[in-house]
């Protein structure tokens, strides 16, 4: 449905985005080693209810994600609002959407502050590749439960006589789609093929994202929304993201060898999201009781769109369907964008959905529509790198891409900007911000 979005609860407030903070970001098994996705979020609601002095009896509702389960947690939220010594009553419950999970916990916010029945929420995501919960073959998961029923020797005997050596290897996650098996990297590979996506084009978009992203910690623009984090057992501590290679060099680039397609593919590990640990968090209310509480809003949310696409092929072009739809219920087009930010889960992604928002016969065909979304303007794209750059903790990255757009528009005197996304599953997100 393309209806016109009027973001404003009944009462005319719009709904402002009081804060974005979030952890470092950490390749995998590097300065967040050990820590959980759930040790990470405490650490930045914490450390956000703290540096903006926000009364943790005020925050009505918690809405919170993680990509990667805690079998043992299932609903981080609520642990959150239980670990960090908030208020026992403030309601919480876990969402996730996949790569755009934080995008989702920041929707389910707003709508219940347009419905009324929120005033203050906390949104965010967090993820762990390092602290994963890696399971066991569904044949010694049966057999275990079959354990717990036998009754005798012989019976336990018996179940233990069905496992080979192979069914009692540990199973990790994997980053694959559940009902196709397709990794995100191979469907990066199919993209780069049918859209005639270059590796120079992909390695040029990687050397762009640590330049502008290595640019931005050095002028300080990064200081604000990104915490220290003294990492348990409190002998070590992260201020910065540690993927981001300011001497990045096309050469070396050039030289790595494919990953997904050994032979005939283009997608490397310097073109792709490295795996990473992050976590990340906004606050919301709306527009009066933020000015009432003295804070100043960093922005607020003009429209959001979510599309959902197949999973066989061209998965990761979530943005190209999501976009036009926060577009139009924004009431503009993407020429009226001062910003845009496109998650980077592979520069072939990103490309390809770039070439499909200028596409007419995209538009058309896929869309239903006489014109194409748009050409964009590298000079409002990604203007402080992107996720090749800052990595990709999964159900993180919204909370990036919202602060990080508030922030810099701010510092270019407000306007306009887009957050987009692409999700597992063939799921696309976008939202549009405004800032003063
Ligand atoms: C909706 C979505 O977001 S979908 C996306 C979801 N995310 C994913 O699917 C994650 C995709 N990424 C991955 O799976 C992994 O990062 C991989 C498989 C691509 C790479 O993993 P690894 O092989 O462990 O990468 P690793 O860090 O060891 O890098 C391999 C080599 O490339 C080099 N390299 C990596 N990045 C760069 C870079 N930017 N510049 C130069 N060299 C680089 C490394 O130095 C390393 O070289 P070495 O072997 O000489 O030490």
């Amino acid at each position: 449905m393309t209806t016109r979005q009027e973001v404003k609860t009944r009462s005319g407030d719009r709904i402002a985005i009081v804060a974005g903070l979030r952890t470092p970001f950490a390749r995998q098994a590097t300065a967040f080693h050990g820590v959980s996705a759930l040790d990470m979020g405490k650490m930045v609601v914490a450390e956000m209810l703290s540096r903006y002095d926000l009364n943790p009896k005020l925050v009505d509702q918690v809405v919170y994600g993680q990509v990667i389960q805690m079998p043992k947690a299932p609903n981080i939220a609520r642990e959150i609002v239980l670990g960090t010594g908030m208020n026992v009553h403030t309601d919480a419950y876990s969402v996730t959407r996949a790569c755009a999970t934080s995008f989702q916990s920041t929707v389910n916010v707003a709508e219940s502050i347009l419905a009324g029945t929120v005033e203050v929420g906390i949104a965010g995501g967090a993820d762990s590749s390092s602290v994963l919960p890696i399971t066991v073959s569904t044949k010694l998961a049966r057999a275990l439960v079959d354990l717990t029923k036998a009754r005798t020797l012989g019976d336990r005997l018996k179940i233990f006589r069905r496992l080979g050596l192979r069914d009692l290897a540990p199973v990790p996650p994997a980053v694959a789609e559940y009902s196709t098996g397709i990794s995100m990297g191979q469907t990066a590979e199919q993209m780069a093929k049918t859209h005639g996506i270059s590796r120079a084009d992909q390695d040029a978009m990687a050397v762009r994202s640590h330049q502008l992203a290595a640019e931005s910690w050095k002028a300080g623009n990064l200081a604000a929304e990104v915490m220290t984090c003294h990492v348990p057992p409190y002998k070590s501590f992260i201020s910065e993201d540690n993927n981001i290679r300011a001497e990045i060099q096309a050469e070396k680039l050039a030289k790595l060898k494919p990953v997904f397609d050994k032979r005939h593919g283009s997608v490397t590990a310097a073109n792709s999201t490295p795996l990473t640990d992050g976590a990340s968090a906004l606050i919301l209310m709306p527009e009066s009781k933020a000015k009432a509480l003295g804070y100043q809003p960093i922005g607020y949310i003009r429209s959001w769109g979510f599309a959902a696409i197949d999973v066989w092929e061209d998965m990761l072009m979530g943005p190209s369907y999501a976009t036009p739809l926060a577009l139009d219920r924004a009431g503009m087009t993407l020429a009226d964008l001062d910003l845009i930010e496109m998650h980077e889960a592979f520069a072939a992604q990103a490309l390809a959905n770039m070439k499909m928002f200028e596409s007419r016969k995209f538009a058309e065909e896929k869309l239903g529509r006489s014109d194409a979304i748009g050409e964009i303007d590298m000079a409002k794209f990604n203007v402080m790198g992107g996720s090749l750059a800052y990595g990709h903790p999964f159900a993180a990255t919204g909370g990036r891409l919202i602060t990080q757009m508030c922030n810099e528009l701010k510092r270019r005197g407000g306007g306009l900007g887009l957050t987009t996304a692409c999700a597992a599953g063939g799921l696309g997100a976008a939202m549009i911000l405004e800032v003063e």
